[in-house]
């Protein structure tokens, strides 16, 4: 893992510990509560190992069984009052945790609302999802690191001092090995933390993946696209499967360090025995009650904390930073664009300067192209074949980024008009029409969702697609993937009255009306023309550009302008232009 993200996991971690203490903080008595019980079970676990050398050395050793039964029975007794205790953890537990998991539950579903019921938002859904089970994973993280981790490190700080007053000898020669464990195992943690988290990045980017390619489906078929997004699919997947593999190697150390460490402090323990009876430090009943504080309460202590405790409790960080990373972005994307007010109703379109190649060593396709078109323009864009027209039409609708000028709608940078914004505002109709599969309601009205049928046939109308409604039996009909079953025509059409719905005030019509005849190219241009906004269109024929306002001619990089009354008298390149259109398309000007 990188720096960065070294840097970044942390930061995630420091979040969490914020929103933890701040959101503890009101349960400062509940928590007081948890903390003086969990002092009181250190108690029960520091007197076990003495009450059993009692048993043995006082009782069954020296054949005195009643007294033997008395001290178990008392190690019984107080078995139980560290049952009782342990019970009436649950209590302020119960306080704390289930109002946490409430507030945040709360503020997850109300950022999810939020941002459900704004149209600029992506679609909503997905995180708020992931929001709502991470809560319930951090409730249940929290409720165990509380029950558990504390428990724990009672149990093992009762062992100890049990043992230190045993005698402090016994409890020098185990605490250096359970030492040396914790340390080899907290060299390991930062890995496997690392590990963790990468987990949780390549799940998260999985779980995306198959979400866009879920919402994405009709496109994908559309487009014959199945095996490209299977192969990403499997390579995500693969990815998915190295971060656990990975994961499960560095669990399957920290066990074995673990595991060795509890293991040898026992057995050294057991080896040094009979040093410790010989010189007097130890009886036989005390090392037994020594090797049962190692045995029963150190060990498993040792292992739940590094094994489990840790983990879980880096994990609840962990989860806490990234809904704080969450939340924020969530409730940041329900709220108003601050930088997109409404760009006005008569948005004009202008170009500075724009240079554009399609890598760093091609010549520019454009080079200090600068145009001005105000709302309401109709403009023809003309040129020979691969002079740039297409280019300068994805540059105008900021489908690509100019190298050198800017691009501007109603004097705001276009790069800088968040993408829905940017959508609603321009509109570029390519000439290969996009038709997938599904109903044609859906299909004229994919922008528009929920439009009436008297709108959607009204624009069928307006494009003569009356005919195919007819044909194919109404709105609700379905259409193979494609379009297949109607002709490049009326899938233009399609397009045309698609685009015409949605109501952007500037369209490009990038020659989409090509495998129209010139008449009905001339009725889909007039409805565009009629409908007020600003229509730019890149022309295949002499008659786009005869009924045009003003026509921009494309060629070596640069532009004219003029109307083509003007470019014919001025540019020979146009008149060229025009002389092989009359010669190759028999069109009446209208
Ligand atoms: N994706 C691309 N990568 C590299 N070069 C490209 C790419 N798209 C277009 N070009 C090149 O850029 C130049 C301009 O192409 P563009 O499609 O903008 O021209 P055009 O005037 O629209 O052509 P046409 O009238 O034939 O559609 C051409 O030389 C073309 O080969």
């Amino acid at each position: 893992m990188t720096g960065r993200a070294d840097g970044s996991q942390r930061a995630v971690i420091r979040a969490g510990w914020r929103q933890l203490a701040a959101r503890a903080r009101p349960y400062r008595r509940e928590l007081l509560a948890v903390a003086g019980l969990s002092v009181l079970l250190a108690a029960p676990t520091a007197v076990s190992g003495r009450l059993i050398a009692h048993a043995l050395d006082d009782g069954f050793l020296i054949r005195r069984p009643a007294t033997g039964l008395f001290w178990l029975g008392v190690l019984a007794e107080v078995g139980l009052v560290s049952a009782v205790l342990g019970a009436a953890l649950f209590r302020p537990l119960t306080r704390f945790v289930d109002p946490f998991r409430d507030r945040l539950i709360d503020e997850a579903v109300t950022a999810g609302l939020d941002r459900a019921l704004d149209r600029d938002a992506p679609a909503p859904g997905g995180d708020t999802l992931q929001a709502t089970e991470w809560v319930e994973t951090i409730r249940q993280l929290l409720a165990s690191v509380l029950r558990n981790l504390h428990m724990t490190v009672s149990v093992a700080v009762g062992a100890l001092l049990g043992l230190a007053a045993l005698e402090p000898v016994a409890a020098a020669i185990v605490a250096p090995c359970l030492l040396a464990s914790l340390a080899a195992n907290w060299a390991l943690l930062r890995r496997a933390v690392e590990r963790q988290r990468r987990n949780i990045d390549v799940e998260e980017a999985l779980a995306d993946e198959v979400a866009a390619v879920f919402r994405a489906r009709r496109d994908v078929i559309a487009c014959a696209a199945e095996d490209a997004v299977s192969r990403d699919l499997a390579r995500d997947i693969g990815a998915a499967r190295d971060a656990h593999v990975a994961a499960a190697r560095i669990g399957v150390l920290r066990s074995l360090t673990t595991g060795l460490g509890a293991e040898a402090s026992l057995l050294l323990l057991l080896a040094l025995a009979p040093w410790l009876i010989a010189t007097g430090r130890l009886s036989g009943g005390e090392i037994v009650g020594a090797a049962f504080y190692v045995a029963l309460s150190l060990g498993p202590a040792l292992s739940f904390l590094v094994l489990g405790g840790t983990g879980w409790f880096v994990g609840l960080l962990g989860l806490l930073g990234r809904l704080d990373e969450a939340l924020p972005h969530v409730r940041a994307a329900a709220g108003p664009e601050p930088s997109a007010p409404p760009l006005g109703p008569r948005p004009a379109l202008a170009a500075d300067d724009l240079a554009f190649a399609y890598s760093a060593s091609a010549d520019p396709v454009l080079d200090g192209v600068s145009v001005r078109i105000p709302f309401g323009a109709h403009v023809a864009v003309v040129g020979p074949s691969g002079s740039g027209k297409s280019t300068l039409a994805s540059l105008l609708c900021g489908l690509r980024a100019p190298d050198r000028g800017r691009v501007s709608v109603a004097g705001r940078d276009l790069a800088d008009l968040p993408p829905a914004l940017r959508h609603r505002t321009v509109s570029l109709i390519p000439q290969e029409a996009y038709v997938f599969a599904g109903t044609l309601r859906e299909n004229l009205g994919y922008l528009v969702p929920g439009a009436s049928n008297a709108v959607l046939l009204e624009a069928a109308d307006a494009f003569g697609l009356r005919p195919v409604l007819d044909r194919l039996g109404g709105l609700d009909a379905a259409l193979p993937p494609g379009g297949a079953g109607l002709s490049a025509g009326e899938r233009q059409l399609v397009a045309l009255a698609r685009t015409y719905l949605a109501g952007a005030p500037i369209a490009v019509l990038d020659e989409a009306a090509c495998h129209l005849d010139p008449a009905a190219e001339r009725a889909a241009e007039a409805v565009f023309a009629r409908r007020g906004g600003t229509l730019i269109v890149i022309a295949h024929r002499i008659g786009s550009a005869v009924r045009a306002d003003r026509v921009l001619l494309v060629d070596g990089g640069r532009i004219a302008e003029g109307t083509h009354d003007e470019l014919l008298r001025t540019s020979p390149r146009y008149r060229e232009l025009a002389g092989h259109w009359k010669e190759h398309h028999a069109e009446a000007p209208a």
